[in-house]
């Protein structure tokens, strides 16, 4: 969020410390390089001023790298990563500008970017050397997760908002600003006397996220705060994780995959409690449909159709979702990979079925 509607409180306006430098970056400890994503915003360039200030005092601590995506949307961006490659080159970062050569769609243009701007940031990685990239959202970015994922209706998952550490196709992302404001990053910045660009999409208003941010004042003022919401997100990650545990052990138990078919035993299956049930079938649709996240609200429909036909004695059943198709026979609840839906030729689109909320072990938190 702005820095204009955080909160200010005297925390939040306080400068990074040095002694608190460890306990920000103990994720860094250990690993032999980290690629810090820095966009020449406030909280990119804060992460990359104090990952330096925090290196300097582990002679053998990870080699850090540092890189700019220029998405080629702003003029503004190529002076902005210039900027950085000049900073970076003054702490002795080794830095490159990324250009975003692709096609820019007219819609979900910020979506597109963020994808992008991941492949790209994620091949940086790889060219250098590190298993790790460092990104620098804050409690505010979290604390807009969190409303953004309500304002779609997501469920537990997605409300738990971002891990500060998450695997990603053979990458470990790392967020250590997680829990820290981003007025603290804006003061740290202020104190060294190093300048740092704004961002405008930040305050479009085409786009949702700087649409709540507007909100976000008036939210504060009744208690909904960035510190709040952030904490509410932790807890919901901790329940969530509790209960992809628990699902992980029912479906050891009661999933048997079969050449052509994931099978569930119907009858402890109908037992389980409703959020274990719509997990484990989530992740058999995930498994054989093989479309990718499969959308909370339509696993909901179809758990509450599958658990009224368990509940009479030999009802048929047969339905799809996601590109798997689930049966009753035997006792048995079968989840197998559907025929395809549509006819040869037809090219398939990237639906916004993709971008709903998703479930746990389905996909991407969303
Ligand atoms: N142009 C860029 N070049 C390099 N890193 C970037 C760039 N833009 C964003 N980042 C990195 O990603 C972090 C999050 O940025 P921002 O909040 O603008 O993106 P977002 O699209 O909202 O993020 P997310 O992809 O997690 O949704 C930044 O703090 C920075 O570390």
């Amino acid at each position: 969020m702005a820095a204009d509607s955080a909160s200010l409180s005297p925390e939040s306006l306080s400068a990074v410390a040095d002694s608190e430098l460890d306990t920000l970056f103990s994720s860094f400890a250990g690993r032999p390089a980290v690629l810090l994503a820095v966009s020449g915003g406030p909280d990119s360039t804060a992460l990359l001023h104090l990952a330096v200030r925090w290196r300097a005092r582990y002679p053998g601590g990870p080699r850090l790298f540092a890189a700019t995506v220029d998405h080629g949307l702003r003029p503004a961006a190529a002076e902005e990563a210039a900027d950085v490659a000049r900073l970076a080159a003054q702490l002795k970062v080794p830095h490159r500008t990324l250009r975003w050569q692709g096609e820019k769609p007219d819609r979900g243009l910020q979506e597109a970017a963020r994808e992008a701007r991941y492949k790209l940031l994620a091949a940086e990685a790889r060219r250098v050397g590190a298993p790790v990239l460092a990104l620098a959202h804050t409690r505010d970015d979290q604390a807009e997760t969190v409303l953004f994922r309500m304002a779609r209706g997501s469920g537990l998952a997605g409300l738990a908002g971002m891990s500060a550490e998450t695997a990603r196709s053979g990458l470990t992302l790392l967020r250590p600003f997680l829990d820290l404001p981003k007025a603290r990053l804006v003061a740290t910045l202020d104190a060294a006397g190093i300048a740092y660009a704004s961002d405008p999409s930040n305050v479009d208003a085409r786009f949702a996220r700087p649409r709540l941010r507007v909100l976000a004042p008036a939210l504060e003022r009744e208690g909904l705060d960035a510190r709040g919401l952030a904490r509410l997100a932790r807890r919901l990650a901790r329940a969530d994780s509790a209960l992809e545990a628990v699902t992980d052990r029912v479906e050891a138990e009661l999933v048997t995959v079969e050449k052509s078919h994931a099978a569930i035993a119907a009858a402890p299956f109908a037992a389980l409690p409703e959020e274990i049930a719509l997990r484990l079938l989530g992740r058999c649709v995930a498994a054989q449909g093989r479309e990718g996240p499969v959308e909370l609200a339509k696993l909901e429909v179809l758990l509450a159709a599958l658990l009224a036909a368990l509940a009479l004695p030999a009802a048929p059943f047969r339905r799809t979702l996601a590109g798997a198709s689930v049966t009753v026979r035997r006792g048995r609840v079968l989840v197998s990979t559907a025929p395809p839906r549509r006819p040869i030729g037809t090219i398939a689109t990237n639906s916004s079925a993709q971008k709903a909320p998703v479930l746990g072990k389905t996909g991407p938190r969303t």
